[in-house]
């Protein structure tokens, strides 16, 4: 089986060819498939091609959201795709299969401890270099963010047609602006208003959550252990709406609560290293840690664990935001053309701040720290998720 893809791209378009097999040219399957695929392409580009035009992107997606007719059609292609296209051993599959163990290691197999117990052993060298004691001061008590006898409480943003609802371990809040199945609440995430943080047990939280109905305004703030952003970054044409949602993100998640993040690139690893570099400063800024980062043939999968309540203090003034960019928004080639084999040319770089110049300095240290499976064996999810680690960053520890 081959799943590697000389076509290089970085969208969702070229995930969404076939993944796990070879198909037959022309055949009825395939035919059907580029017929979804196309009715999502069409979508994106034309998001693209409108935010390109109009620049508002609060215009354009409020046009965007209004269109239900497209939006519909959208919904039905993609839950399409992963009822009858995504066949359980292809690619996109796997990431579903990726970020339940990912949770499993860190909530419940003692990844989370293990790094609470590294945080508090390099806070006291630091300590120790800085010359003040804190062995005076006792130790953290377990965060009221561990999931101890209840369920892992999931917000899946973008959900379409809520993939992790038949998983047990997690009480699974799915939203989508249009959803494709009725158990996924209609929600605009970028409209989203935060509520005061719920004082309330686990118990009642669970209850909370079980009564939720569509469509959802407001949400308590630190209400979730997991937000997870599957193929949804992507979706939006400014880098600032994904900014957006990353910074919500982190007001939903309880303190040391999951944020993983799925994003389509079919290239090699190495291909968009500063961007997958860009995209760690930016959400690193708004009070989170990396503590994952895996590429598979198709996308790269990123775990961020909430390290602190406050966010950076300079957040525009770095132009954070614009960290987010993703290939297309450089790119209007892909807006016409929907990228049938064409390769896609390197995006040219976005403008640069002095940090990231800096960061470009360390851009080819930042690998993915699980070998690459773009491979030929066509098994993307061979190993298990290899304990966690996070790769010391020189340049956010001097920092
Ligand atoms: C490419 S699909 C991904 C579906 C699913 N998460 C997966 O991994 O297959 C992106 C989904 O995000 C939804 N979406 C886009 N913008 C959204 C927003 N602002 N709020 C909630 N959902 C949104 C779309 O309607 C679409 O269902």
């Amino acid at each position: 089986m081959d799943l590697t893809n000389n076509v290089e791209t970085g969208d969702i378009e070229k995930h969404l060819e076939p993944l796990s097999m070879p198909i037959p040219q022309d055949t009825p399957c395939k035919r059907e498939q580029e017929k979804l695929s196309g009715v999502v392409k069409n979508v994106h580009r034309k998001l693209r091609r409108k935010y390109k035009e109009v620049g508002d992107f609060e215009k354009i997606w409020r046009e965007h959201c209004e269109d239900e007719r497209t939006l519909s059609e959208y919904a039905l292609a993609m839950k399409n795709l992963a009822d009858h296209h995504w066949a359980n051993k292809c690619e996109g599959e796997g990431r579903i299969e990726w970020c339940r163990r990912v949770c499993q290691e860190y909530f419940l197999d003692g990844g989370m401890k293990r790094m609470l117990e590294k945080d508090e052993k390099n806070a006291r060298l630091a300590a120790v270099q800085a010359a003040v004691s804190l062995s005076a001061q006792p130790s953290a008590p377990l965060p009221s963010s561990v999931p101890h006898r209840g369920k892992m409480r999931l917000l899946d943003v973008g959900s379409c047609f809520n993939p992790f609802l038949e998983f047990d371990e997690f009480l699974t809040v799915g939203i989508d602006i249009v959803p494709a199945v009725e158990s996924v609440y209609k929600c605009d995430f970028l409209n989203l208003q935060l509520q005061q943080p719920l004082e309330l047990a686990g118990d009642a939280v669970e209850a909370f959550l079980r009564l939720l109905r569509s469509p959802i305004d407001a949400l308590p703030a630190q209400l979730f252990h997991v937000v997870v952003f599957s193929l949804l970054l992507s979706y939006f044409p400014s880098p600032y709406q994904r900014w957006i949602c990353c910074k919500k993100a982190h007001e939903l998640l309880a303190l040391h609560g999951l944020l993983l993040i799925i994003t389509p690139d079919s290239s090699h690893q190495n291909r968009h290293a500063l961007m997958m570099r860009s995209w760690r400063v930016a959400v690193e800024s708004l009070g989170f840690r990396r503590c994952k980062y895996v590429k598979f043939a198709h996308m790269h999968l990123l775990a961020f664990r909430k390290v602190s309540l406050a966010t950076s203090s300079d957040l525009v003034s770095q132009n954070y935001p614009e960290m987010l960019y993703i290939p297309q928004d450089f790119n209007a080639a892909t807006d016409e053309d929907d990228g049938g084999g064409e390769a896609e040319p390197p995006p040219p770089p976005p403008p640069r701040s002095e940090l990231e110049d800096d960061q470009l300095a360390w851009g080819f240290a930042e690998l993915p720290d699980a070998p690459c499976d773009s491979d030929s064996s066509g098994d993307s999810q061979s190993g298990s998720v290899p304990g966690f680690h996070e790769l010391e960053d020189p340049i956010l520890l001097q920092s």
